[in-house]
């Protein structure tokens, strides 16, 4: 099996070597990296991932910034990322941060790893042990911040 990671210089961690590192740690798997400049160039990266190298799924590490027109590009961005699924029929794990989520940047770098750390855990079940994603089926998972939890009566 491989998994691609697409990332961004825009972003301000290291999403994709985060990545890696946590994959690592899961499983053995053969790894695709595709470094491209922002979010909006992720969807071909990850296409040509799939298609040209051969992944069998993809993570899209990405960080919005704060402004209108970051987060009109973040729904572009993630258009076109459901495009590239259809069109591939595989998985895009899109791990995108908003800059604004975080209070300071002390918390915008914890929640860049956390989130990209927990959404590699993600991409292994996926691919390898559906059966984990399908135990927490409804459990109200989040990533990076706490567990939402179930909903009770
Ligand atoms: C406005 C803007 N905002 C972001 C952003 O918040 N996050 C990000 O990763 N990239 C941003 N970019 C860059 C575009 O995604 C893209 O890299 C350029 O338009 C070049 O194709 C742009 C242009």
């Amino acid at each position: 099996m491989k998994i691609g990671i697409a990332d961004t210089t825009f972003a301000r961690v290291n999403m994709g070597a985060v990545a890696i590192d946590e994959l690592k740690r899961h499983a053995t798997l053969r790894i695709e990296r595709y470094t491209v400049p922002g979010m909006k160039d992720l969807p071909v990266a990850c296409k040509k991932l799939i298609e040209e190298r051969g992944c069998d799924l993809v993570m899209a590490l990405g960080m919005p910034g704060g402004k209108d027109k970051d987060k009109l590009c973040a729904h572009e961005a993630s258009q076109g990322l459901q495009l590239a699924m259809l069109m591939t029929n595989k998985h895009i794990i899109e791990v995108f941060v908003h800059e604004d989520e975080a209070k300071d940047d002390r918390e915008l770098a914890w929640l860049l790893e956390q989130r990209t750390r927990e959404h590699a855990v993600n991409a292994v079940k996926l691919l390898l042990y559906p059966r984990e994603l399908e135990r927490d089926a409804g459990t109200g998972q989040r990533q990076g911040f706490p567990d939402a939890g179930p909903a009770r009566q």
